[in-house]
């Protein structure tokens, strides 16, 4: 009788958490295909079946939403384009229909808006940014304006935030350096202010936080990392401590990641925890190479020659 039971309660998980995930479903593509490509399993996936997914989640606008029939939003534009590079399948979708919707995103202070109720934040310069790059039309947008909006979300730490006046944040630094490493305006940067605080982020447990007084969390392995790559300033952390604190996250039962050991895992920290061992160089696992500014493998971007800056 157990059985019976346990098997229908599992059955009902997985469909709620289905349900419950469609309004992140291809971000949820995103995080686990690129971890299944950097573990050498992305063969497992059943191309046709993600490109077709991507196909019917494009609007007349031209953006893309998170499932079939949820709203365009940049958010979920960028996890669709990332996905589409993987399959060399950028033809899925219509081309100058995507670029016209991420044009129509920026204001005259050349901010990004995420979506068409106007919510700005420098996480959408970057979806922009890393969006119109991998479709090689980067000159559709004011890039000197971009840049200009970004530096004004430059605070006194040498860190950034989500809008001008907002407090640093690491997942919001990792977007301003990554929209200025794609454009080529690193040299903006107060590099080693903003090195010495992100490795302030590093704790006794070897974890990362992503602002001051806070719990260490995977995904800020992810976005500190990066972001310390992207300065050309990794090696300003304890890398034997990090790694281990990443390695205390992981199930041993799913072989998933969780934000800290002992909760429950998800595609979004298992991606953040895989890329950051990738980044540490994290030998005992046969990793791929992730590029530090996409999130992305590297053999990807060389193969899309694509070179985005770094101080070091
Ligand atoms: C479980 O509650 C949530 C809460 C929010 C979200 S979300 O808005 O879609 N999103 C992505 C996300 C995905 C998963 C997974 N699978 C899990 C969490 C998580 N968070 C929340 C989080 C992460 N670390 C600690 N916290 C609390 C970030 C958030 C925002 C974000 C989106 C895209 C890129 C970077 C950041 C999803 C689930
Ligand atoms: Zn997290």
């Amino acid at each position: 009788m157990y059985l019976v039971v346990s098997i229908y309660n599992f059955c009902y998980f997985l469909f709620q958490t289905y349900i419950m995930t469609e309004h992140l479903r291809i971000s949820g593509m995103y995080w686990g295909l690129t971890a299944l490509d950097i573990t050498h399993n992305l063969h497992k996936i059943d191309k046709e079946e993600v490109l077709s997914f991507i196909k019917q989640c494009q609007h007349e606008c031209g953006g893309i939403g998170a499932s079939i029939l949820h709203d365009p939003h940049l958010l979920h534009t960028l996890s669709a384009i990332q996905i589409l590079c993987y399959y060399k399948a950028l033809d899925t979708i219509n081309v100058e229909k995507v670029v016209e919707y991420i044009k129509n995103r920026q204001k005259d202070d050349g901010s990004f808006e995420g979506d068409k109720w106007g919510e700005i934040d420098t996480r959408f310069s970057f979806c922009a940014i890393a969006s119109l790059a991998l479709l090689n039309r980067l000159n559709e947008v004011n890039i000197e304006k971009a840049v200009s909006f970004i530096k004004s979300c430059m605070n006194f730490d040498g860190g950034f935030g989500s809008k001008p006046g907002s407090e640093s944040h690491a997942g919001l630094i990792y977007c301003c350096l990554g929209t200025l490493s794609i454009t080529g305006h690193l040299h903006i940067v107060k590099a080693d202010e903003l090195g010495w605080w992100l490795a302030e982020r590093q704790l006794p447990s070897g974890g990362l936080n992503g602002r001051p007084e806070k719990l260490p969390d995977v995904c800020y392995s992810w976005w500190v990392l990066a972001s310390l790559k992207i300065l050309g300033r990794l090696n300003w952390i304890n890398t034997n401590k990090m790694i281990n604190f990443i390695l205390y996250c992981q199930d041993a039962e799913t072989g998933g990641f969780s934000d800290r050991p002992g909760d429950m895992v998800d595609p979004f920290h298992t991606l953040f925890g895989l890329s950051a061992l990738s980044l540490l160089g994290y030998t005992k696992a046969d990793l791929k190479t992730i590029n530090p500014t996409y999130c992305m493998p590297q053999y990807i971007m060389d193969e899309m020659n694509l070179k985005p800056d770094r101080l070091d």
